[in-house]
């Protein structure tokens, strides 16, 4: 059948089809700007650059209370302050409401600016399985110039981990002793479990040799990390969308139902802490988000 001759309850039908997957988009966006995975900076760029997108689509009133802290009343003074209708489509703001728009959210959610003057102490920090592991993998086989830090743990060794290489596996007794000797520049209990801890000796060894040295580590071990040494260059790693996050921590099938529900809920408070990094870095591909890291350890 040719398009002309298709009758009006399939055109209607295709329609609904259509309007049912870009309120589902929209959706999406939304929980990314509310998690934090973008910033509403960023869904506003991506409006008025293709104003036709999920995000051109999006309403203003839709828009604004998808932002952490902004409920229906404070929504609607600021429609009244910036002068802006509540029909307005994003994609459709004018040039002045644009513009009045970015800077009201620029004053209110400043985006992190990167920090000159860092040092080559890079810690690579993010939520649960945003791909923390992988990125550090691929820079260890392809940047092997850039030292992978190899934390203690009280965790077991899993099936193919090699003592001194992915970890330094030692028991609840044997870290006591590591920390009070202060032999540990950070350490950590991660996801309630295990404990974790960077050993201080070989990083200081690679910094003192001019090298870089890369730290895959949790918030809290960034946080201390940036507390001993306020140079070290802190990024944080992001993914594209929050329902990707879901599916990695799902795809990995490594936690049950219970503890991915406990680590997505600690995962939405890590990525309100992104603004105390000096960089952000969206895992979207595994090779180009490794090599971005790589030229800002260099
Ligand atoms: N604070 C801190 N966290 C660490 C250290 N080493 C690893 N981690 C974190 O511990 C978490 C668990 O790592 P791992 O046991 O390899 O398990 P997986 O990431 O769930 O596969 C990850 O979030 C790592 O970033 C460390 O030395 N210090
Ligand atoms: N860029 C990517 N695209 C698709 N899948 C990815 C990407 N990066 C990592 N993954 C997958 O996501 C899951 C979580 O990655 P992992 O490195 O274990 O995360 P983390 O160390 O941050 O907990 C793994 O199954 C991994 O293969």
């Amino acid at each position: 059948m040719t398009e002309a001759r298709r009758p009006p309850e399939v055109d209607r039908a295709a329609a609904s089809r259509r309007a049912v997957a870009a309120r589902r988009e929209r959706a999406a966006l939304k929980r990314d700007v509310s998690t934090r995975v973008i910033t509403p900076q960023e869904l506003l760029r991506r409006a008025l650059a293709d104003p036709e997108s999920p995000a051109g689509a999006m309403r203003m009133p839709e828009f604004l209370t998808a932002i952490p802290a902004i409920g229906e009343g404070k929504r609607d003074r600021i429609l009244t302050d910036l002068a802006i209708s509540p029909v307005k489509r994003l994609g459709g703001l004018g040039a002045r409401q644009r513009r009045d728009l970015m800077e009201f959210l620029d004053r209110r959610w400043p985006e992190p600016q990167p920090r000159a003057g860092r040092s080559r102490l890079v810690v690579l920090a993010g939520p649960t399985a945003v791909g923390k592991g992988t990125v550090a993998a691929y820079i260890k086989e392809h940047h092997p110039e850039i030292r992978l830090s190899v934390s203690a743990t009280t965790r077991p060794p899993r099936p193919g981990e090699v003592e001194g290489e992915h970890y330094y596996f030692v028991d609840d007794a044997e870290f006591d002793r590591l920390v009070e000797s202060g032999a540990l520049l950070e350490h950590a209990t991660v996801h309630n479990r295990y404990r974790y801890g960077t050993p201080r000796a070989p990083l200081e060894k690679v910094l003192a040799e001019g090298g870089t040295a890369l730290l895959e580590i949790d918030l809290q071990g960034a946080r201390q990390v940036r507390a001993a040494d306020p140079s070290a260059t802190l990024v944080f790693l992001l993914p594209p969308s929050w329902d990707e996050l879901v599916d990695r921590l799902v795809g990995r099938g490594t936690e049950d139902a219970e503890e991915r529900a406990r680590r997505l809920r600690t995962a939405r408070s890590e990525l309100a802490a992104q603004n105390e990094f000096d960089y952000r870095v969206v895992n979207d591909d595994v090779a180009t988000a490794a090599e971005e890291v790589v030229a800002l350890a260099r």
